[in-house]
């Protein structure tokens, strides 16, 4: 199988003012690397416009950080993945465990949601992970399994992207080991190539305090095909570093 080309994934969560995406677009801009993999920064709702400006020509793609499961309504707040693709995003984070915790969200609505963002044209990134107590307890392949197998959208697969992102280890300064994540993605790349034989074009991120220092263990892991980052993502010399960090 061909290589997947790696994703470097930046989720700008709650954070960002306009001033500060023209700073970080600004150094993305005088930047002189180079990267193996593609880029991507989902920031807030309210600069995803801005950003597709702000990075024109710069090769990096913009994202929502989530959407609803419906193209339009009475759902005050929310925002549908059409208007993601109308104001230029290209992908929308679905089922972060942030959003899990916060809005009681179920496999199923992320599941919804995900086919909302094929719908519209969007590439949906479906996060998925364990929390301490179900690792602890041993119960990691089974939960993140689980949690796949009911948030995937039906049929083919080869335009979604999955994120493994264990709970503990998200802005926590913990990251999983390499032989935690490659025990989870070899698990995730066998379920995905079981319920269809594009399973093996789908990538899988792995997410959770990955910062430059250790960018470069994590995306050498087999079957990490790149990064879905959170703090690190704020800073454009750290995310210019695990950009870099992309094995030849
Ligand atoms: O979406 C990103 C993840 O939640 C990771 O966040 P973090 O890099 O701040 O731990």
């Amino acid at each position: 199988m061909t290589a997947l080309k790696p994703l470097i994934a930046g989720n700008w969560k709650m954070v960002g003012l306009p001033d500060d995406l023209g700073r970080f677009a600004e150094a993305m801009r005088a930047w002189g690397g180079t990267s193996r993999g593609d880029l991507l920064i989902c920031p807030p709702a309210t600069l995803i416009g801005a950003a597709v400006q702000a990075f024109n020509g710069l090769g990096i793609a913009v994202g929502g950080q989530d959407c609803h499961a419906k193209a339009s309504g009475a759902h005050t707040g929310d925002i549908a993945a059409p208007m993601i693709a109308a104001a230029g995003g290209a992908f929308v984070i679905v089922g972060h465990s942030e959003r899990r915790a916060d809005h009681a969200e179920t496999d199923a609505q992320v599941r919804a949601k995900a086919e909302a963002a094929l719908a519209a044209g969007l590439t949906p990134i479906i996060c998925i992970g364990e929390q301490l107590q179900q690792r602890q307890a041993g119960e990691t392949l089974a939960v993140v399994e689980a949690s796949l197998r009911a948030s995937l959208p039906e049929g083919d697969l080869a335009r979604l992207v999955i994120a493994y992102e264990p709970v503990w280890a998200i802005g926590t300064g913990l990251t999983a080991n390499a032989d935690q994540i490659a025990e989870v993605h070899a698990h995730l790349r066998q379920v995905l190539t079981s319920i269809h034989a594009s399973g093996a074009q789908v990538k899988l991120l792995y997410g959770g305090s990955v910062k430059p220092g250790n960018a470069v263990e994590i995306l050498s892991v087999a079957d990490v095909n790149g990064v879905l980052v959170g703090g690190a993502s704020l800073i454009a010399a750290d995310f210019q570093a695990i950009a870099m960090a992309c094995p030849a």
